[in-house]
Order: structure tokens, then sequence, then C-alpha cells
């Protein structure tokens, strides 16, 4: 089993990855939390799947199981699907000495966890990630949030969990387009890691490339960004670097209006950026084409007509990185060296070529 710990000035957990670890889940889970009533957060593609196999495991374990359902998709990082969460714990008396496991992909662990963050000011939280964009990113770093309309994450907290449990096993259940996704964040570490990380991502060509090294691709992201939150928690400064890709990104996500997944957003958004830094002289030459050409292999697409919409440089302006009317720009030097530039909220239209021509 691989243990990656998340050492931070309050608290400390553990990352666990090992594939069937599941089947172990009760017993990993008694290690850290006493027993308690647990609410299962998840959608209802992964509620079927494995809702039922956690929920016997915790029973096993002296724990008391609330099993609870959401519709799949982002449009439940919403406040009226928390409301609806909130409500459950509330009748089945849920007090702070319980506890909440975020089970599925980003959207559940964001919601789930911002539901934890703010029940009763704060009850306990368990991340077991399903879907490869989870457990290789949303699981990890305490960011909770829901949506409002179409702005991301507008309303959410830092909470970190207890512990993070990541089975590779489960990713076989995802649907191709559902894994590729997943694939844009990890290509967003590894331009700016580069070393052994980049060079695992040039032998990948397709989607059971994916699956078959899967526990590297996640052990290696996770490490990347572990590292990042242990230094910059509540991103003052540094963890920045892992909104790489995702100015334009969330921007483009937002205009889609549900029909682009945020992991494919993720890759538009990245390949974007590049170009127009290559294309000013601040990233080296080639860099763009490599970076387009890694995530074009699994299928995730890199460019999109949304890039020309009106509305795109309103969206870019309510990036999270905005300060004082100053835009922080992650982008990349070359493989392995990221950099930020500040940019004038007036002039970002000179620096990102958008709305694209
Ligand atoms: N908090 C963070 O640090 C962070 C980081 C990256 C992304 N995010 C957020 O995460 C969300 C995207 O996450 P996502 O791509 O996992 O979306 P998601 O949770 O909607 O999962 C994608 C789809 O896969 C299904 N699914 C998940 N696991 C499955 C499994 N094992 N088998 C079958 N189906 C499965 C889900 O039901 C859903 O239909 C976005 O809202 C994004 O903003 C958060
Ligand atoms: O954990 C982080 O920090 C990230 O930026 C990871 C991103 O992949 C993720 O999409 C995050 O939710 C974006 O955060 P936001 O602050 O831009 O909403
Ligand atoms: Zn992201």
């Amino acid at each position: 089993m691989k243990k990656i710990t998340v050492a931070l000035t309050n608290k400390h957990y553990d990352v666990l990855i090992e594939k069937g670890l599941l089947n172990n889940a009760g017993k990993l889970i008694s290690s850290v939390w006493a027993p308690r009533k647990v609410a299962i957060v998840s959608d209802d593609n992964v509620a079927p799947l494995y809702q039922q196999q956690l929920a016997d495991q915790l029973t096993n374990n002296g724990f008391t199981v609330h099993c609870y359902q959401f519709p799949a998709g982002e449009a439940s990082k919403s406040l009226s699907q928390l409301q609806t969460l909130a409500q459950q714990l509330v009748t089945d008396n849920f007090n702070r000495d319980d506890g909440v496991v975020a089970l599925g992909g980003g959207v559940t662990g964001d919601l789930a966890g911002f539901l934890a963050a703010t029940y009763m000011r704060g009850i306990s939280l368990i991340q077991v990630p399903t879907s490869l964009l989870a457990q290789v990113d949303s699981s990890v770093g305490g960011k909770t949030a829901v949506d409002l309309g179409t702005t991301k994450n507008i309303v959410g907290s830092f909470y970190e969990p207890d512990l993070v449990l990541i089975d590779p096993t489960t990713l076989k259940t995802l649907t191709q387009r559902d894994l590729v996704e997943g694939y844009g964040e990890i290509v967003k570490v590894a331009a700016m890691t580069g070393g052994n990380f980049w060079q695992l991502i040039e032998k990948i060509e397709s989607p059971t490339d994916i699956l078959a090294n899967a526990m590297s691709l996640s052990e290696g992201s996770i490490q990347f960004k572990a590292d990042i939150v242990m230094a910059d928690e509540k991103e003052g400064g540094q963890r920045q670097l892992l909104n790489f890709g995702h100015t334009i990104g969330h921007a483009v996500e937002a205009l889609a209006n549900g029909k682009l997944r945020h992991g494919e957003a993720v890759s538009i958004g990245t390949v974007a950026i590049c170009q127009d830094f290559e294309e000013a002289g601040k990233t080296v030459a080639g860099v763009t084409a490599k970076i387009r050409t890694q995530l074009a292999a699994v299928g995730l697409p890199v460019s999109s007509p949304l890039l020309s919409s009106p509305q795109i440089l309103d969206k870019i302006k309510h990036d999270k990185k905005n300060h004082n009317g100053h835009l922080n720009l992650v982008y990349i030097k070359k493989i392995g060296q990221p950099a930020i530039l500040t940019v004038p909220e007036n002039q970002i239209s000179n620096t990102l070529k958008v709305p694209r021509q």
C-alpha cells in the first residue's frame, strides 16, 4: 500500500492508495474514527455500485450507517442540493461527534466536503474518491465548494478530511469519457513537474494505458499536490500553481453550460494558455505542441469554439486568483518549470488572446 501523509499546521492525514482497498475500508476508517453515526454520500451512479459494500464494511466495524444519494452531475454542486443533504442530517439526528464519508467523484467530494465543513460548523470528513479526477486531485487538499449557477466553486471552504482512501479498481466502472476526463488534471501536473512523471505521460497513448498506469498516475499527482498544500494550504501563493489551465478552463466550462466535463475544460484551458505564452515568447517553442499531443492522444478536447465567445473575459474576471484588479496567471516556462505572471485586469486580453478572433 502506498501512503502519502499530508502534514498541516493544525492536523495531518494519510492518503492510502491500493488496489482492492475498498474491501478493507471499515478497518482503515476505524483506525482514525471511533464508532459513530456515518452518512455515506454518493451520486446515483456510484451508490448502486459501491455504497452497500462500504456500508457493510462500516457496519461490521461498529459504525451506524446512513446512505444518502443525489443526482449525478455538476448541477448537484448547488446550494439547494447542500440544503437537501443538510436536512437529511438533521432528520437523522447527526451531531458534532458524527461523520460524513464522500464516496464518489469530484462533485461528490466537493459537495459532501462542504456539507461536512458547514453542518454544525464542521463535522468529521473522510474522502473515498472513485473517479480518476478525484483520485488524482480533488480528494486531497481540502478545497470544498458548490457553484452558483455556472460560476464555479464560488461558495466554499478549505476543509481537510481525516483520511483519503484510493482504490484504483473502482476506475474500471467509469465510462471512457469520465476516465479520460481526469487525465486533463494529470497532464496539468506532469507539465509542471517534468522529469520522470512527464516521461511516464509521454508513454500514455490511449485510455487503456491510463487504466494500466492508474496507481503511478495517482501517486505522482497526489504527491505533487500534497507537497504544495503542505507549503501553502490556503492558496496565499504557491498553491495557485494547482490552478494551471483553470483561468481559461473554468471560463470555458461555465460557458459550456454542462456540456464539458471539468477535466475536458482544463485540457482546453491548458493548451490555450500555453499557446498564448508561447506566442509571447515566455514559453519555450514547441511546449504547446507537446502538451496538446499528449492530451489529444487519449481523446481529450484541445480547443473549443467557446474560446471565441464574447463573454469569456467576463467569466475570467471571476477567477479566484484575481487580487486588487490584478490576475495571477499560471504558465510554464518549459516542461517542469511553472511560473506566475501578474497582469492588470484591463490588460488581460493582451496577454490571453481571448476572445479568439
Ligand atoms: N476540490 C478540488 O480540489 C477539485 C479538484 C479538481 C476538480 N474538482 C471538481 O471536481 C468535479 C469533477 O469531478 P469528476 O470529474 O469526478 O466529476 P463527477 O463527480 O461528476 O464524476 C464524473 C462521472 O463519473 C461517475 N462516477 C464516479 N466514479 C465512478 C465509478 N467508479 N464508476 C462509475 N461511475 C463513476 C459519476 O457518477 C459522474 O457521472 C468538478 O466539479 C470540479 O470542479 C475539485
Ligand atoms: O486544489 C487546488 O488548489 C486546485 O486548484 C485544484 C483544481 O484542479 C480544482 O479544480 C480546484 O477546485 C479549483 O479551485 P478554484 O479555487 O479555482 O475554484
Ligand atoms: Zn481542476
